[in-house]
């Protein structure tokens, strides 16, 4: 008998490689002798680099050519970040595994120049205990690409200038040493995933600002047909990674939401509980909704629904209809 070859398709950004050779490694390390190969695969939101991600039209700009991939039959399985993903799976396909998630959160990144200002600052220098708002100097130009962190900073700094900032994350930081801009919002779980952790001036923590649907979470995507590779990836699924990415995805899709409306949800499993907080806002952060719930942690999509009741009673869905969302597939790499 020849030995099974699993085929992961991933992305050619750095992040995707990382992330998928570990996906390949661990999968290597549960199961000794297990032959992997690592497909490239180039996507929508890769060959429009430079764009916001909110003004490409394709809903999963990250992931599409992958679930295409996976459906023809070219590779096994795909490795995405959880928060790329639609809540509406092509035909055929399904979410197999949730794998350990990093941080969820966001970070505020200062040029190397102004590093010693953060708490992680190497001179435990001036801004040590300040956080992510009170590090930045009035009118700083904040590069971000997302909707959601964008109408955070206009909300709580009206005086910053904000900026898109799009590029893969090399790109992104060298150009803000190089002075494009004052300060950078990104993912902290891409920072830490590329190994540059380090460049994190302050955290900017879910309480602080409720990150994206799945932020810090991988899925792993199979034809649902598969029975055999669904029982190869079993073994990364962390159950309360996958119930709290349920629970976040089910508030999403509940709201019709796409990239294009600043939106966020964060769930915690405790116990037999899962706590998720979500909020939706307009685009300059005024309204800015925001509430939690609990439920069983049984039903997370039931939790996610609820969620999204308690916002539509206290008028989400205009904040939703201003920002012109229709349901449609959902989060197309939402950030
Ligand atoms: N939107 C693109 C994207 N998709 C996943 C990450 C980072 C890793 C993650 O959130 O899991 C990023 C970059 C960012 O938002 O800064």
């Amino acid at each position: 008998m020849t030995a099974p070859v699993v085929r992961i398709g991933t992305r050619a950004s750095a992040l995707a490689r990382i992330q998928a050779q570990w996906v390949a490694r661990e999968l290597q390390r549960h199961h000794p002798g297990l032959q992997v190969e690592l497909v490239p695969v180039t996507t929508h939101g890769d060959r429009h680099r430079a764009r916001p991600l909110y003004t490409l039209d394709t809903p999963g700009a990250f992931v599409k050519e992958l679930e295409e991939a996976l459906r023809a039959g070219i590779i096994d399985l795909a490795v995405h970040s959880a928060k790329d993903v639609p809540t509406r799976l092509p035909e055929g396909l399904e979410l197999a595994a949730f794998p350990q998630r990093e941080d969820p959160g966001d970070a505020l990144v200062l040029p190397r120049s102004q590093e010693g200002l953060g708490p992680n600052g190497r001179d435990a220098g001036r801004g040590a205990g300040m956080t992510a708002l009170e590090l930045l100097p009035p009118g700083a130009r904040v590069g971000t690409s997302s909707l959601r962190r964008q109408a955070w900073l206009r909300a709580r700094r009206p005086d910053l200038k904000v900026e898109p900032a799009r590029g893969n994350l090399d790109t992104r930081l060298r150009r803000l040493d190089e002075g494009a801009w004052d300060a950078l919002v990104l993912a902290a779980a891409g920072l830490r995933r590329l190994g540059v952790g380090h460049r994190i001036t302050a955290a900017i923590p879910p309480r602080a600002l409720l990150p994206a649907p799945g932020q810090g979470a991988l899925a792993v995507e199979i034809r649902a047909s598969d029975d055999a590779t669904r029982r190869l990836v079993q073994v990364l699924d962390r159950p309360e990674v996958a119930l709290a990415v349920r629970a976040e995805r089910a508030f999403l899709a509940e709201l019709g939401g796409t990239c294009r409306i600043p939106l966020g949800a964060w769930a915690r499993l405790e116990g037999p509980r899962l706590r998720l907080a979500g909020m939706v806002a307009a685009p300059d952060g005024d309204p800015w909704l925001e509430e939690e719930v609990e439920g069983p942690a049984t039903d997370p999509e039931a939790v996610g629904r609820e969620l999204a009741e308690r916002l539509r009673a206290r008028g989400a869905e205009s904040v939703l209809a201003a920002a012109g969302a229709a349901p449609g597939r959902g989060a197309a790499g939402r950030a």
